[in-house]
Parts: C-alpha cells; structure tokens; sequence
C-alpha cells in the first residue's frame, strides 16, 4: 500500500549572516525520515529549539529542505511548487488567528483559495463556503462577519475553515491552540478529531502537552537538538519508551518536575 507522506532524509541547514565574513552554519534539522498513512495524526514533541517547527514548515512547503525528498501518494512534490503544496498540505500557524484580515469579512477571506485554486463561479464559491463553515460549528450569518466580531473560540473555527476549504489530504498545525483558553482548545481539539473521521485528513501537529498528544496522536516524533531520537505509535512510545526525554515528555508530572527543578536553578 502506497503510504499517504514519505519524508525521506529531509534536513535544514541556515547559514548565519556575520557581516561582511561568510556565517556560521547552523544545523536545524538532521536527515530524518518517516511515513504517515490516511487519516493518520501524528504528534512532534521536543525541547524548545530542537527542529519541530523546521518540520511543520518544510512539510508545508513553507520552506525549502537543504536536502531530502517529501512524496505524497506516491508522487514526489516540488519543493518550489507551493500552489501544488498548499491544495494538498494546509499549515495552521502558531498566531494563525493574528493573520486574519481585519478588514475583510470571513465570507471575503475564505473565498480567497477558492478564487485562486478553482474555476468556480461566485455562487459555486459562496455555497462552498457556506458548507464549510457549517463543517467547523459556525453559522451562514458568520460569512459577513468581520474577525473583530468574533469570540477566540470562534476565530479559531475561521482558520480551521480556511485550512480545510481546499479539501487537503493533510493540516499541518504548528502549536496552533496553544494561546487558546483550556476549554476552547478542548472543543477546537474534538472539532479536529470529527474532521478527520468525516474528510478522512491527516494531521500533523507540534505540541508541548502530553494530555492533547495522547488524546489525538497515533504516532508521536521526538525531537532533540535537531535529530529524530525515537518515531513509533503512540501506545509503543507511552508503554515503552527508548529515551529517558520521551518519558518526560509524556509524562506531564515529570515534566512539571523538571521544568520546577529548572526554574529553581535559575
Ligand atoms: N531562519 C532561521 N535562521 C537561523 N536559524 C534558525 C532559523 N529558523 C530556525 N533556526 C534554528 O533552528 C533550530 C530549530 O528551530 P525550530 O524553530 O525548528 O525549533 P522548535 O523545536 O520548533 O522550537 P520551539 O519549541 O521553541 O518553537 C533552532 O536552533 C533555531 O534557532
């Protein structure tokens, strides 16, 4: 069976500017490699700075891997094609909510993909819309809302919208609940989860909480300084973790205890 993604030896390098002299090369992500099938979520944990983001966004297309192949249903995607990318992968950022036009209305920036991705017609656009946001728990009138006329919670529906208006096989969110009140986050978390069972998507998302990621993930990627150190399903990484991080970073009263014990060394 053809996997949905196939990340072959991807890798990040970023050359340091320093003047005038040639910069310091800096290594954000190592080669890794790994799969997901449909309808798979997979979580990315990791300490601050150890290449999670540099994943989601080299996923997305919203940057270029210094090396290494990305295949999607078989089909090896151009990494300079980010129209191709952005129908098939959708990216939720972690202040997706600030990128929010706030003088157009909802109905206005979600008919945006759709004019540039399909030759629909208005009326073709609007019903689409109007569908859409019927999937994400908003109602018609919302389309001519303005974003300042929205709850948080709400908001956050319009970027789920705009990231599921193209049908894409895969979200790519990046921290993206991570600002929102815990309850809010809990129902844009079960709205996610219908999603998938309804669209069939995959998502991909980068989190600090082990609650969110044992509730929603089938694989989990631990990150550290850059490298993969441990891939596997969600059960395997909980019942048997290779790497002392992986357990702290599943295990949230470990987690607390160590952020406490760094907190008091400070
Ligand atoms: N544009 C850039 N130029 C130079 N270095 C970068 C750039 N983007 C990321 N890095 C470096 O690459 C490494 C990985 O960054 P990345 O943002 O992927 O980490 P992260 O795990 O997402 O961290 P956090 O949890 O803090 O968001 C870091 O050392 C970072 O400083």
């Amino acid at each position: 069976m053809t996997k949905l993604l196939e990340v072959h030896a991807i890798c990040k390098y970023y050359q340091q500017k320093q003047g005038w002299l040639p910069g310091r090369r800096i290594c954000a992500l190592e080669p890794i490699s790994f799969s997901l099938n449909k309808g798979e979520t997979l979580a990315i944990m990791g300490e601050t700075g150890s290449g999670k983001s540099t994943i989601a966004k080299l996923i997305a297309g919203a940057d270029v891997p210094s090396n290494g192949e990305i295949w999607l249903h078989g089909k090896r995607l151009d990494p300079h094609n980010y129209r191709q990318r952005c129908r098939d992968i959708r990216m939720i950022f972690q202040d997706s909510m600030r990128s929010l036009n706030p003088q157009l209305t909802i109905g206005k920036q979600l008919s945006e993909a759709l004019k540039f991705n399909t030759n629909w017609n208005l009326a073709q656009q609007t019903e689409h819309v109007l569908q859409t946001l019927s999937k994400v728990g908003l109602l018609p009138d919302h389309y001519h809302f303005y974003p300042h006329m929205l709850s948080t919670g709400q908001q956050q529906r319009v970027c789920i919208a705009r990231a599921i208006i193209l049908e894409p096989q895969i979200i790519v969110a990046d921290e993206a609940f991570v600002a929102l009140d815990p309850s809010i986050r809990a129902q844009i978390i079960n709205l996610i989860l219908d999603l998938q069972e309804d669209m069939g998507i995959s998502f991909i998302f980068v989190s600090h909480s082990p609650e969110i990621v044992k509730h929603v993930a089938d694989k989990i990627l631990i990150m550290h300084r850059g490298k993969m150190i441990e891939f596997g399903t969600t059960e395997a990484l909980i019942h048997n973790p290779q790497h002392q991080l992986t357990r702290m970073l599943l295990q949230s009263e470990l987690l607390n205890k160590a952020l406490k014990h760094t907190t008091t060394q400070e």
